[in-house]
């Protein structure tokens, strides 16, 4: 196989997964089949009783799946296959919007990456803010189509992300003067907002690698959209009461967006919301595509425990944080990061 610059590697054209990409069975135990399907709780989040049935999902697992979002399967298929047309150009072009270093957006390996061994079975591309400087590149001639999208997609989510974010405060005993008065929703227009735009090509041998390792995602929540298909999400869920964890699948759905709650999520709700692990394995005949939108706080604001949720006898859990600062934790510390702000242990 010719090598590639800067390590990129064209996983569409082996036969066999590379060493390069080989994990350790420690890594993928119980990978992939193992995982139970239809576990996930399903709520119209404009339906009776949303809120309560939010909440109840994000207790545990952390994760449901969206129905009643009334995004467009069109702009849902859009998505989708211009994500299919961006990872499909020529590596040369990639490389043109690759992530520059202590940069957020570009094309290339995600942050958690640098705390793995080997390398995942996945390409990434990371949308922050306008995405005419990065279409331009991509697409000097063509680059309108892309960025009406993109725009329109990343209005859609947020508005999705708003109405979640509502549900889950109500659903926490806040009342709708609380929920605006906080901060949080009211705050979403300014919201920070990333997308994330995942491509796994069909793998030869899916038991040995994976497509995105294990991790929690370090916003308020992430709505997810991924390809109809062999699908690959899966959630670590606690069996009732026993303490054990097992993999749960989590396949795609036409009508439904998947919601993830993070870490800054379970941190404002001191502890009572869970911010899922979750991964992505892979499969021997499907290319998927996935698009997560991530939320999270605005820049300058601090998030730390709701007063209301603070438990008289044991105080916050957390120490306050705002979202870059948190994003600075997780460079160094990546699934320690929450420890490193907790109050007591
Ligand atoms: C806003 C962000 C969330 C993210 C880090 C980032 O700055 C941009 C990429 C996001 C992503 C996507 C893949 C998984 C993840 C853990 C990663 O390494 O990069 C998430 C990050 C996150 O949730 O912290
Ligand atoms: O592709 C998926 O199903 C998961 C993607 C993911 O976890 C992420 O982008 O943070
Ligand atoms: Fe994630």
């Amino acid at each position: 196989m010719p090598s590639l610059p800067h390590e990129h590697y064209d996983l569409h054209t082996y036969l066999h997964v590379p060493e390069s990409h080989v994990w350790p069975s420690s890594h993928l135990h119980d990978h992939p089949t193992a995982a139970g399907a239809g576990e996930i709780p399903v709520v119209d989040i404009f339906g009776p009783d949303a809120a309560s049935l939010v909440g109840a999902a994000c207790r545990s697992p952390g994760a449901f799946y969206a129905t009643g979002h009334g995004v467009s399967p069109r702009l849902l298929g859009d998505v989708e296959s211009l994500a299919r047309r961006l990872f499909s150009l020529p590596l040369r072009r990639k490389l043109l919007v690759s992530r520059r270093p202590g940069s957020v957006s570009g094309y290339g390996r995600p942050p958690l990456s640098s705390f793995f061994p080997k390398f995942m079975w996945s390409e990434g591309f990371t949308l922050v803010g306008d995405p005419l400087r990065f279409a331009s590149l991509l697409w000097p001639h063509r680059h309108h189509f892309f960025c009406e999208v993109m725009e329109e997609y990343m209005k859609e989510m947020k508005k999705v992300g708003e109405r979640v974010m509502r549900l889950m405060l109500l659903s926490l005993g806040l009342d709708e003067e609380e929920v605006d008065g906080i901060g949080a929703v009211a705050e979403l227009a300014r919201a920070a907002e990333a997308l994330q735009l995942n491509s796994y090509p069909a793998c030869p041998q899916p038991e040995r690698a994976i497509g995105m390792a294990a991790h929690t995602d370090s916003g308020f929540l992430t709505v997810l959209h991924q390809s109809a298909g062999a699908g690959g999400l899966q959630v670590l869920r606690e069996d009732g009461g026993s303490g054990l964890c097992r993999w749960v699948a989590v396949p795609p759905r036409p009508d439904a967006l998947v919601v993830n709650v993070g870490d800054l999520f379970h941190l404002l709700s001191n502890g009572r919301f869970k911010n899922v692990r979750h991964r992505a394995v892979v499969n021997r005949f499907d290319h998927r595509v996935s698009a997560a939108y991530f939320i999270g706080p605005p820049d300058h604001l601090k998030i730390g425990p709701i007063n209301k949720l603070v438990d008289m006898g044991l105080g916050p859990i957390f120490r306050p944080v705002t979202w870059p600062e948190y994003l600075g934790l997780r460079t160094r510390l990546f699934d320690k990061a929450l420890d490193a702000l907790k109050l007591h242990n």
